[in-house]
């Protein structure tokens, strides 16, 4: 868990409880994120995850709790107002207008002005496929394709804070490895990335911290390293069997 005496962290949810209709989803989540770097949040189908996201972002509100982002109480706050204080989000469902260009969608998504040229090179830097197909319908891409279009409209902008769900979700395994080097760059910038998974095996390449949740709570919180060392830790919290994987 987090420790006190660490830098104050950029995102901060205190006994967050969350509801859907009747449906108590969200039930004392307690997640820290540190500034920089890239934390993780993962566990089983329907364990949270989506809904935690969503109630960062004020699309669903906590009815408990509280959610600080870089030193201000959000947890109350209109996602307009949320995204304005720098939290870009990347659902699963990617969020890509297909009947536009790459181009297109890249421009629709700089809210503060023109797009800076510079800040592009450096987006295609590590997307190469978006210079590739500039001028390309986005609906044409594949899907790890679109996964990066998705990625760069959240960051053609700085950001503080990056939450992306389950960008390998249905990627053949030589995108993922793509999405991997990506992930990589992007974690060395000044933007911090809250990244919800279910392969282990891609975020463990890449977390500094992870976060496990189960049944509307955090059950887990430490370094990456502790969980990627201890198989039955792994077992015990993602049902992973020993050998499942290298
Ligand atoms: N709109 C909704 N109405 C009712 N229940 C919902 C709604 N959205 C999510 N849930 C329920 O909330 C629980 C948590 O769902 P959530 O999508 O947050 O989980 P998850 O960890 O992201 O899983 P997945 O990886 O399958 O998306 C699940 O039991 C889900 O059925």
């Amino acid at each position: 868990m987090y420790k006190q005496g660490d830098a104050e962290p950029i995102l901060q949810l205190s006994g967050v409880h969350t509801h859907i209709g009747e449906y108590h989803i969200l039930q004392g989540v307690d997640l820290v994120v540190p500034r920089g770097g890239l934390s993780v949040l993962l566990g089983r189908n329907g364990a949270g995850k989506t809904t935690t996201l969503r109630t960062i972002m004020g699309m669903w509100h906590a009815s408990a709790g509280r959610i600080q982002f870089d030193g201000r109480d959000i947890t109350a706050a209109a996602t307009p107002d949320i995204a304005q204080a720098s939290i870009a989000y990347v659902p699963e469902s990617m969020a890509v207008f297909s009947a536009l260009t790459v181009r297109e969608n890249l421009y629709l998504a700089a809210r503060n002005g023109p797009l800076d040229t510079q800040r592009l090179e450096w987006i295609f830097g590590f997307f190469p496929a978006l210079r590739k197909f500039w001028n390309y319908p986005a609906g044409l891409l594949s899907g790890g394709q679109k996964q990066m279009v998705a990625i760069a409209r959240a960051i053609v902008e700085p950001r503080k804070l990056l939450l992306v769900d389950e960008p390998t979700k249905g990627l053949a395994p030589a995108i993922i490895n793509n999405l991997i080097d990506a992930f990589r760059e992007l974690k060395e910038t000044e933007t911090t990335i809250l990244l919800v998974e279910q392969n282990f095996n891609f975020v463990k390449k890449l977390g500094d911290t992870v976060s496990v949740m189960d049944d509307g709570r955090v059950v887990h919180a430490g370094p990456m390293s502790d969980l990627v060392e201890d198989r039955e830790l792994q077992q015990r919290l993602l049902g992973l069997s020993l050998d499942s994987h290298q």
